[in-house]
């Protein structure tokens, strides 16, 4: 089983391509890259950003596709709207399962996404998208709604299903429920994922290990419910055993899932 993660590479391997793979590489599967940008960043932030040129991100992922039989694919941090052009531009020519992280704004508040790109992002990658899974600051980026509520929340999700997208996931990380609680809806579903919200300030890269984890679970052949619920297994025993490295906001333990046997109960009910 292979896999393909386009991203940005983070240097404290926390987030980005390095969580990714590490993901990919827990859960069974082999994990193939496209570099978008390096990252200068730690678990204190983001101190600088290199983008690689939209040729160069383009000639990697046609290297990938045309050697490996890639079962899926996710993308993460993709910078400008030239990147997503040239990405989208190769995508579009494949029928391989594509898992959107619509990554636009680190943790620590630096900048991921040019603003000029949300268009790009929205126009060329979310209709080859099989599974967006956008935080509640992107899911209002994207759709340009406010989200205050469970009723906000599906109206938003609802909209990102108009814009091509075939299941959405909206995570809740940053709502101040008790609870962690993410809400998927596809054209004929709709569910909600609870587990305990942890208190911790290890969460560094929760997104990008959670939709690596849904990557990583379609290569495997599960069914797309499936693989988003085992997923939230995955990223909540990477929150609840933290690594406890770094000075700042640390990274979560991509070992953890393995080492707890995949012991982990995700409360699913109809939404
Ligand atoms: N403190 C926490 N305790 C338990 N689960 C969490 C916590 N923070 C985030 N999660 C879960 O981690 C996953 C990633 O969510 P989120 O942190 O919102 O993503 P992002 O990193 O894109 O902001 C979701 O399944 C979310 O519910
Ligand atoms: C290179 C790179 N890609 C993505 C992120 C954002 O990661 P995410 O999982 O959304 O969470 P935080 O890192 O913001 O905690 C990143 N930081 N770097």
């Amino acid at each position: 089983m292979i896999s393909l993660t386009i991203a940005g590479s983070d240097s404290g391997g926390g987030a980005g391509i390095q969580a990714d793979i590490k993901t990919f590489q827990e859960l069974g599967v082999f994990g193939t890259t496209v570099i978008t940008a390096l990252t200068d960043q730690n678990t204190k932030g983001v101190h600088g950003v290199f983008k690689v040129t939209p040729q160069f991100v383009q000639q990697q992922l046609s290297s990938v596709l045309e050697d490996f039989s890639i079962k899926s694919i996710k993308t993460g941090m993709l910078y400008s709207a030239e990147i997503i052009e040239a990405a989208a531009a190769v995508l579009r020519e494949q029928k391989i399962p594509l898992v959107l992280d619509p990554v636009m704004i680190a943790k620590g508040g630096e900048k991921l996404l040019q603003n000029s790109a949300v268009e790009a992002l929205i126009e060329q990658l979310l209709p080859l998208t099989t599974i967006c899974t956008p935080n509640i600051p992107e899911a209002e980026v994207l759709t340009g709604m406010s989200i205050k509520d469970s009723k906000d929340m599906e109206r938003a999700a609802r909209s990102i299903l108009q814009m091509g997208s075939d299941w959405v996931v909206i995570k809740g990380g940053h709502t101040g429920e008790k609870d962690a609680v993410d809400r998927v809806y596809g054209h004929d579903a709709a569910f909600t994922m609870t587990t305990p919200r942890k208190k911790t300030d290890h969460t560094h890269g929760t997104g990008c290990t959670f939709s690596a984890a849904i990557t990583a679970n379609i290569a495997k052949g599960y069914t797309i419910p499936e693989a988003i619920i085992e997923a939230k297994k995955f990223v909540h025993l990477a929150i609840s055993y933290p690594l406890f490295i770094g000075s700042g906001k640390g990274p979560t333990n991509h070992f953890a899932f393995n080492q707890q046997k995949g012991v982990c109960e995700v409360v699913v009910n109809e939404a």
